[in-house]
């Protein structure tokens, strides 16, 4: 059990809860529901983040969101991600669990793709009061770029450390980091990152955000900066998230250096 009071932070990759292989949003309906159920059996204070999957990945291609601004681009796909985000949290709420949905279209600001502010007070409020927030990947204003892509996996470690969470992991559709023979990889740190670079590649689906190399950078930038241990482990694996909710290390570890 996870005995502390801190809250957990878990995302859900869009390739655990959408097809990320089709042409528009397709929910993966059953994992959405198993997963629903696996959270609903934690007890704890928890942020859920998703990913945009075929809701988001697909339209943000077609309108070229990673390179241009776009608005009836950007219209289009903050639409399609806010009917997965009203999906997930429907299926959390059908199991007991309070959730609510939080856009970042409608709180972050970034510059050149990275979080610049975001607005956390409702947030915290919501923790405060046993509340669940759900946030995902979107489309979001931009001050240099008019908007931008903002993917889950920059969100995750922007909540880590600017409300002080420990514990936080992504469930993709992978054992975890795997190696070239297929093995999940168990601890990337900074220091043995080089080694396992060649592992490390995009999404096998269309994908703007850099599939499990841009959550590997995401959250060894964060140890770097924080001392945070984080974990990537698959959430298509029934009871994955009931463990690592409730404090079990599975998958990949990315954590801090060690000190000698
Ligand atoms: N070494 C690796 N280990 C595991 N997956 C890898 C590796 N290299 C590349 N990948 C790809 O990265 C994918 C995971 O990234 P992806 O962005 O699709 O996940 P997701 O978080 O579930 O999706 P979303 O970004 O929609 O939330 C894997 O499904 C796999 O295709
Ligand atoms: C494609 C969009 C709109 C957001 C991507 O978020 P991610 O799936 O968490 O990387």
């Amino acid at each position: 059990m996870n005995a502390s009071n801190e809250p957990v932070i878990l995302k859900l990759g869009g390739s655990a809860i959408t097809d990320k292989g089709a042409y528009e949003g397709v929910v993966k309906e059953a994992d959405l529901l198993r997963i629903a159920q696996e959270v609903s059996g934690f007890r704890g204070k928890m942020i859920v983040v998703h990913g945009a999957g075929s809701f988001g990945h697909t339209y943000a291609k077609k309108y070229g969101l990673d390179r241009t601004f776009d608005p009836e681009g950007a219209i289009v796909t903050h639409e399609s991600v806010k009917k997965l985000a009203s999906k997930v949290v429907g299926a959390l709420n059908s199991f007991g669990v309070r959730a609510i949905a939080v856009h970042p279209m409608d709180c972050a600001v970034c510059r050149n793709g990275r979080i610049e502010t975001m607005y956390l007070d409702s947030i915290k409020l919501m923790l405060e009061k046993g509340l669940v927030p759900v946030l995902h990947g979107d489309v979001a204003m931009d001050i240099e770029l008019g908007t931008c892509i903002l993917s889950g996996d920059q969100i995750v470690p922007y909540l880590a450390k600017e409300l002080g969470i420990s514990r936080l992991g992504l469930g993709s559709a992978e054992d975890g980091v795997l190696d070239m023979e297929g093995k999940p990889v168990p601890e990337i740190t900074p220091e043995t990152f080089e080694e396992f670079r060649h592992c490390i590649g995009g999404s096998g689906s269309t994908d703007v955000t850099g599939g499990m190399l841009g959550k590997v950078l995401e959250l060894l930038e964060l140890s770097k900066n924080s001392s945070i241990t984080s974990y990537i482990f698959n959430a298509g694996k029934a009871d994955n998230i009931y463990r690592f909710l409730n404090g079990e290390s599975i998958g990949t570890r990315i954590s801090p250096d060690k000190r000698v």
